[in-house]
């Protein structure tokens, strides 16, 4: 599904992420914890082709074909989707319309209004994308506009920081849908969630977890159990394992 070949990618003239390589299969849904400004972000940015995350060297492939340089439309229609940490609001653009430009992007049959009434977004289907909404109410609008693409590679960046505890169980439960639902286009869809307080664990079936600190992944394993290290220890022995691979 995704193969990240020793990926080096700068960010305003410095280097941020410094030789990735990550393969998550076909139905696997993997997890990345680091300390804030360790590169998570950057890291699904530049899967998802954000122009602001030049790529110095090393390789993105998605389900066999080479999308290194490929601009970030492409990727959408190939069926890489994503729910930003901090999506913009866009003006004009009635969240709506987007949803089914979203939708004819990829064909998809989805029916907005139903999971427009699932998220509690009704009343804001006819408003401008994120234009004033609440940070809980932008992370439903975020992910109503992946169900409408339906992708087969899901990249969720904090899908539940700002969110209250009943809107977490909502979101959690439409992400294991998306996530585990149904075959996507013959392939079973894929995940990367960054997340720092673990609650996406309860609601996804991770396979794996990565640890990024410094633009280098120095740990890998189930994902639970790290997230019990880090929560138990901080990422204070994870950084004494850096230190070794240096
Ligand atoms: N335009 C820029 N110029 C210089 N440095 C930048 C720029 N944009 C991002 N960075 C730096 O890149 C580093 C990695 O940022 P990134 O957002 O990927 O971290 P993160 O692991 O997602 O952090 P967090 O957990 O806080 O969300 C940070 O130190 C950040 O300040």
């Amino acid at each position: 599904m995704l193969e990240i070949v020793d990926l080096h990618v700068e960010v305003g003239s410095k280097e941020i992420l410094k030789g990735i390589s990550l393969t998550i299969p076909d139905g696997e849904t993997h997890i990345l914890f680091g300390p804030n400004g360790s590169g998570k972000t950057t890291l699904m940015m530049s899967i998802m082709g954000l122009p602001k995350y030049k790529i110095l060297s090393g390789k993105i492939i998605f389900n066999g074909i080479d999308i290194t340089y490929m601009p970030t439309h492409e990727r959408a229609k190939l069926g890489i989707g994503m729910m930003f940490q901090k999506p913009p609001a866009i003006r004009g653009v009635e969240l709506k319309k987007l949803s089914e430009i979203i939708k004819s992007l990829r064909n998809t049959d989805v029916d907005v209004d139903e999971y427009a009434r699932i998220l509690n977004l009704e009343e804001h289907l006819s408003r401008e994308v994120n234009l004033g909404f609440s940070g809980g109410e932008i992370k439903r609008s975020e992910l109503l506009q992946l169900i409408c693409q339906r992708p087969s590679l899901v990249l969720l960046d904090e899908p539940e920081s700002g969110v209250d505890l009943d809107n977490i169980t909502l979101l959690g439960n439409m992400i294991k849908k998306l996530l585990k639902g149904e075959k996507v286009r013959k392939r079973q869809t894929s995940g990367l969630i960054v997340t720092h307080t673990g609650y996406i664990l309860e609601y996804v079936n991770a396979d794996k977890g990565h640890i990024l600190i410094d633009g280098k992944l120095v740990c890998s394993g189930p994902a639970k159990d790290l997230f019990e290290e880090i929560r138990q220890n901080g990422f204070g022995r994870c950084e004494g394992c850096l230190q070794d691979i240096i």
